[in-house]
């Protein structure tokens, strides 16, 4: 045998270069934390968690909330758990400032939620902010400048000292104006050195630290310092290693919150956010499905789900998902993708074949864990293929998880029969049904709802009546002897009563059959002619339900001359059912 050089270059791996301008950029310079330890560390504990939708989500909108969907997304924010929620920036408008007002006067913050704002540190901006809160029982105020070498130079046109001067006159001000204006007011202060990431983690310690010179925080009085990949630069890891650089260098930690507030540049808020708790972090702040500017914030869902996923209360309801998806896009006037995990359309879902038959294997794995252990499924351990959550906690539902188009085998098909009808098929019934549904979606394209899929399968198993119909049954046995059977069968429409007998009723109605096929060929009717025998092959029984008047499904194969088929029967009677089930694959034939 030759074996072929398959290799179509010099290099080993065949790729070219792009001919993209990749010298324009340079790698980002991690800081150096050899003996960094976050990475033995484990997240056992949801964070402090905050939620700027009202405030990073809202400025990154095409069209900002209006008050009323503001107003709807605080409350829903309200409803699934959150604590500690950013609410605007009151400066930036009066629609913004209006709103901090209306929560303020209408007094729709819950007793222990505590709402922040946000404002650069402007004495102007400082003094209208501090004004949106008065007579509010408790606040945070957050103010923010830039850290970064390239906003100091650029953007702002500063010294690092005159930076640092920045952030602490501004937390002398937020101080002075709290104080003149807030009253009996419990506020308090966060600070970010925006832009962390790309910041030297030295300088933007010591801006923190002569912030909290300002502050003077202590027990109760406890100053939040959030570090904010505003752009992220880097792999997660090289975040988690800032955080725990900076966690490890703060004086006064014990009375420091510090906090996470991560963006998606590079895909990966997740995965920062994430390893930046194991480096230590005690809060993280973020957006619904990922709202927020450009690529938007981290996402709150798929990190509280993700705690969820691995035993750990997120301290956050997601039991109805979809009714948290519909609010906020509402809110937003953005959908949420079809693949967002936990919320999207379509991660219930499978349609491949090989992902439907372990689903199917899988589900019904953990109902017979759950019968012999004589509990609900529901108490079960969750452990299913290719399902990190059991779609039920989320309030989804199982008939969703399977849905079938060409990619889909036997399993998909099974799974909604059994799951929407309860007809358990017997496997080979399986793959001969899912053969029938295979040439309509390659035919059709597209996907095939269940209902059609039921409509298919009753066309083509339960309603054909030619050329047999049964009409009554009659069965008579006596202890040791063949069963003996008298049919009334439409044949070809004309009512017949047929005879058999064999070793239970469904043998004596294939001697009837085969009496009826043999009698007609001898009397030399043209459509008998090529008609063969009859023989079962298998059979399959079940009860569709509980009770006394339930309705049993039989299935049958049979070979019908040269042809192998099924045939399925439904009724209350299991004789008749296995009758009809016999004349359903005959009629096929
Ligand atoms: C990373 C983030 O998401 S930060 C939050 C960003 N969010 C927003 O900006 C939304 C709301 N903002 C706004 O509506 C407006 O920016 C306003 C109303 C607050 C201010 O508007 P303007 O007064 O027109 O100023 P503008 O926003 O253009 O700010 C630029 C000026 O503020 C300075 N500045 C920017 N950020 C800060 C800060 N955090 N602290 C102090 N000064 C700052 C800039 O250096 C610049 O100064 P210059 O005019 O002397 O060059
Ligand atoms: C104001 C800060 C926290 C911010 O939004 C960011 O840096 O992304």
């Amino acid at each position: 045998m030759t074996i072929k050089n398959t290799d179509l270059g010099n290099t080993s791996n065949h790729q070219k270069s792009s001919g993209m301008p990749v010298g324009r950029y340079t790698p980002f310079v991690p800081v150096d934390v050899p003996d960094r330890t976050w990475p033995a560390k484990k997240i056992t504990a949801a964070p402090r968690w905050l939620s700027t939708d009202l405030r990073d989500g809202n400025q990154a909108l095409i069209d900002p909330m209006t008050p009323a969907r503001k107003l709807t997304m605080f409350e829903l924010l309200v409803k699934m758990g959150y604590k500690e929620i950013e609410v605007g920036f009151p400066s930036a408008s009066a629609f913004d400032f209006d709103f901090v007002r209306k929560l303020v006067e209408e007094d729709r913050i819950p007793d222990d939620v505590q709402i922040s704002v946000l404002t650069q540190a402007r004495e102007d901006l400082i003094e209208r902010t501090v004004q949106s809160l008065v007579g509010a029982d408790r606040a945070t105020i957050h103010l923010y400048n830039a850290t970064a070498p390239l906003f100091q130079r650029v953007v702002f046109g500063v010294t690092p000292d005159e930076c640092r001067n920045i952030a602490t006159r501004g937390t002398e001000m937020v101080m002075k104006y709290a104080e003149e204006l807030l009253g009996d007011c419990a506020f308090g202060y966060q600070y970010s050195p925006e832009i962390f990431t790309q910041s030297n983690t030295d300088f933007a310690l010591d801006v923190c630290e002569a912030v909290s010179d300002v502050w003077q925080p202590e027990p109760g009085r406890e100053i939040i310092l959030n570090l904010p990949a505003t752009v992220e630069m880097s792999t997660p890891n090289t975040y988690a290693d800032q955080i725990e650089y900076f966690s490890r260098g703060l004086t006064r930690r014990e009375v420091s919150a510090i906090s996470l507030h991560p963006h998606n540049d590079r895909g990966t808020a997740v995965a920062a956010t994430e390893l930046g708790l194991m480096a230590g972090a005690d809060r993280v702040e973020g957006c619904l499905f990922g709202h927020g500017e450009r690529t938007g914030n981290v996402d709150l869902v798929t990190l509280g789900m993700n705690l969820f996923s691995q035993g750990i209360d997120p301290q956050i309801s997601f039991s109805d998902i979809d009714e948290v998806r519909r609010t906020v896009e509402y809110c937003t006037n953005l959908p949420v993708h079809p693949r967002h995990p936990y919320a999207g359309d379509l991660v219930y879902t499978a349609f491949s074949g090989s992902h439907q038959d372990a689903i199917k294997k899988g589900l019904e794995d953990l109902e017979r864990q759950a019968a012999e252990r004589g509990i609900s499924v529901r108490d079960i351990e969750w452990e299913a293929p290719y399902l990190p959550i059991d779609p039920k906690d989320v309030g989804r539902t199982y008939e969703a998880v399977i849905r079938v188009n060409s990619q889909s085998g036997k399993g998909g098909v099974a799974y909604i029969l059994k799951a929407e009808h309860k007809l358990d098929l017997p496997r080979r019934a399986q793959i001969e049904f899912s053969r029938v549904v295979q040439e309509r979606t390659d035919v059709e394209g597209g996907e095939m709802s269940p209902d059609v899929i039921w409509d298919v399968f009753r066309s083509e198993y339960l309603d054909r009546k030619t050329p047999l119909e049964l009409n009554s049954v009659h069965t008579s046995s006596a202890a040791g002897e063949r069963d003996q059977l008298s049919v009334n069968v439409h044949v070809d429409g004309e009512l017949r009563a047929l005879d058999g007998s064999g070793n239970g009723p469904i043998a004596a109605f294939v001697d009837a059959i085969n009496r009826l096929v043999a009698d007609e060929q001898a009397a030399g009717n043209p459509v008998y002619e090529t008609r063969g025998d009859v023989r079962v092959l298998d059979y399959a029984e079940h009860a569709l339900s509980a009770g006394g008047d339930a309705i049993a499904a039989a299935y049958v194969e049979c070979a019908v001359g040269d042809q192998v088929l099924w045939g399925v029967g439904l009724d209350a009677n299991i004789v008749t059912a296995s009758l009809k089930a016999v004349i359903s694959a005959i009629n096929r034939a």
